[in-house]
C-alpha cells in the first residue's frame, strides 16, 4: 500500500482534515492536501474531483474525502470511472468498505462523527486489503461501460 495520502474536504469537513492529516504525517504517511484550507464555506465538489482525479491516476493510492454529511462529496468522487467512495460512519463499514468492495476512498461526515472514530476509521481503511474471490466480480460489474 502506498505512503502517500491525498486528503480533501469543504468547510465542514476542515477541522476534521486538519486533526488527520496531523495524525497521519506523525504516522509517516505522505499526505497530499487539495483543500479546503480555511473553515470559509466553499463548494464540496472541487475538492471532491481534485481528490477522485489524482486516485484514478495513481495505482495503489487510497483517498481520504470529508464534508458535513459525507454525501456530497462521495456522490462527486463515485461519478469518476474508477472511483469507488464509500461513506463511512463506523469502523466495521470501513473495513468492509475495502474486503468487499475494494473501496480505494473513504468519505467521513465530520458533522455526525468523533474524531476518534474518524482515526480508527482511516487506520482500519487503510490496513485491509480487498478480499477478491466472490467480491471480485461484484466489483468489476460495478462500473458502466
Ligand atoms: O454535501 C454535503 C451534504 O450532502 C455536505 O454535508 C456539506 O458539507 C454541507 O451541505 C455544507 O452545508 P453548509 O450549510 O453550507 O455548511
Amino acid at each position: 500500500m502506498s505512503r502517500i495520502i491525498p486528503i480533501g474536504c469543504d468547510h465542514a469537513g476542515f477541522e476534521l482534515k486538519e486533526y488527520l492529516k496531523e495524525y497521519l504525517t506523525e504516522k509517516g504517511y505522505e499526505v497530499k492536501d487539495y483543500g479546503t484550507y480555511s473553515a470559509d464555506s466553499t463548494d464540496y465538489p472541487d475538492y471532491a474531483h481534485a481528490v477522485s482525479d489524482f486516485v484514478e491516476n495513481n495505482e495503489d493510492i487510497l483517498g481520504i474525502l470529508i464534508c458535513g454529511s459525507g454525501n456530497g462529496i462521495s456522490m462527486t468522487a463515485n461519478k469518476h470511472q474508477g472511483i469507488r467512495c464509500a461513506l463511512c460512519w463506523e469502523t466495521e463499514i470501513a473495513e468492509l468498505a475495502r474486503l468487499h468492495n475494494n473501496a480505494n476512498i473513504i468519505a467521513l461526515p465530520a458533522r455526525f462523527i468523533s474524531r476518534e472514530a474518524a482515526i480508527e476509521m482511516v487506520d482500519t481503511f487503510f490496513s485491509t486489503e480487498f478480499e477478491g474471490g466472490r467480491h471480485a466480480n461484484r466489483v468489476n460489474k460495478i462500473a458502466c461501460s
